[in-house]
């Protein structure tokens, strides 16, 4: 290629820059218009809601429909993620609670679905992201709720016993782990290897095959391993590549997990219910009492209506020995009559049911 036709191309990609420039400005003052017209169209004593996660979500589905490339349609959603989430930030910025600290996959999993124009906060336990979105500190909070390797993030499901949260959204995120270790790290003699409970599961092959005779210590989370392995020269970290980069590790090992699919889902929980956008998902528990077919009785009316279960998980219900409560996903809205049929039918049976929430099936 000659300097002159590279030259004629950095001047048209100057002028798209400019035409996005603007564009991007115009899409930013038409959010302001709406944060306006929340604001205007409120009954007395009504607070605005700005962040509309179902709107998102087909803002998002809709530039994927409509991408021809060459970027890929998560690519581009992604960019579009970033757009909104900047624009929403001028109309109120939102404030989201995590898993923390710094570096853990559940804020990346916060920012993939929030995108960065957030004011984002670690929490050390799972309980206190609850607590903090309870007590009204935040919008939302993001925490992880089932692994394809590893199965149900317990301390999640038992949160949901003991607090009154809406779930408005999901994310996945491929989990990848890496073997990481600081500069002072004497990497023949490591004997031991930090990282969440989990993380150490989802790498047990790997670390039997490489590394069997070293201590593993569980910790609270990876970048929290992340951080301990820095100040010590016998010692290596499993996290992600976040708190990688946060700690200034580097990697003696890639990509560990045992499965190469290895998948988080993590759920953001706030107060807000979200209306249907025609691709949803429900959350409910559910407790029947202790009889035998229990579980089938439950099962039964799903399968007559042809509804899609996508995940049943049993817990301890934490108020009598040997009683349980079932935590069922399925595909629909529950304001679909279909759904809200089957849940009333459901409730003549069960001891108890409660909604956690309808949202939007992850798009990104
Ligand atoms: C602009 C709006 O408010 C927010 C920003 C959105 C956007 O930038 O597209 C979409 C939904 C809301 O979270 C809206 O409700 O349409």
């Amino acid at each position: 290629m000659s300097e002159q036709e590279l030259k004629a191309l950095r001047v048209r990609i100057d002028s798209l820059d400019e035409k996005i420039l603007e564009l991007i400005s115009d899409r930013a003052r038409c959010a302001q218009e709406v944060a306006r017209v929340k604001t205007a169209t409120l009954a007395e004593g009504e607070t605005p809601v700005f962040y509309r996660p179902e709107r998102e979500a087909q803002v998002l589905k809709r530039v994927m429909q409509r991408n021809q490339g060459p970027l890929g349609n998560e690519e581009m959603a992604r960019l579009f993620r970033e757009i909104m989430s900047s624009c929403l930030a001028l109309e109120q910025p939102l404030k989201i609670a995590y898993l923390g600290p710094e570096g853990t996959f559940t804020q990346a999993a916060a920012m993939k679905h929030f995108g960065h124009a957030v004011i984002s906060k670690p929490m050390a336990a799972i309980d206190e992201v609850f607590r903090e979105v309870a007590a009204g500190a935040v919008n939302f909070g993001v925490v992880p709720v089932e692994n394809s390797t590893e199965g149900a993030v317990n301390h999640t499901l038992d949160s949901f016993l003991e607090h009154d949260m809406v779930i408005c959204g999901e994310v996945e995120l491929r989990i990848h782990h890496h073997l990481l270790v600081g500069e002072n790290t004497k990497t023949d003699s490591i004997s031991r290897i930090y990282s969440h409970a989990q993380s150490l599961a989802q790498c047990r092959k790997w670390l039997d095959a490489h590394y069997p005779n070293v201590e593993r210590v569980a910790v609270s989370s990876n970048a929290e391993a992340a951080k301990r392995v820095k100040g010590e020269w016998n010692s290596a970290a499993i996290a992600g590549d976040m708190a990688a980069g946060l700690y200034g590790l580097s990697r003696l090992a890639e990509k560990i997990e045992d499965r190469p699919d290895n998948s988080t889902r993590f759920l953001m929980i706030g107060n807000q219910e979200v209306p249907p956008t025609g691709d949803d998902k429900t959350s409910i528990i559910v407790s029947m009492s202790n009889k035998p077919g229990a579980l089938h009785e439950l099962l039964v009316p799903f399968h007559e209506n042809g509804i899609d279960l996508t995940r049943i998980e049993t817990r301890p219900s934490r108020s009598g020995k040997w009683t349980y409560v079932f935590f069922i996903d399925f595909v629909g809205h529950h304001r679909d009559p279909l759904i809200k049929a089957v849940l009333e039918q459901i409730s003549q049976e069960a001891v108890a049911l409660k909604v956690l929430g309808s949202y939007p099936k992850a798009v990104l």
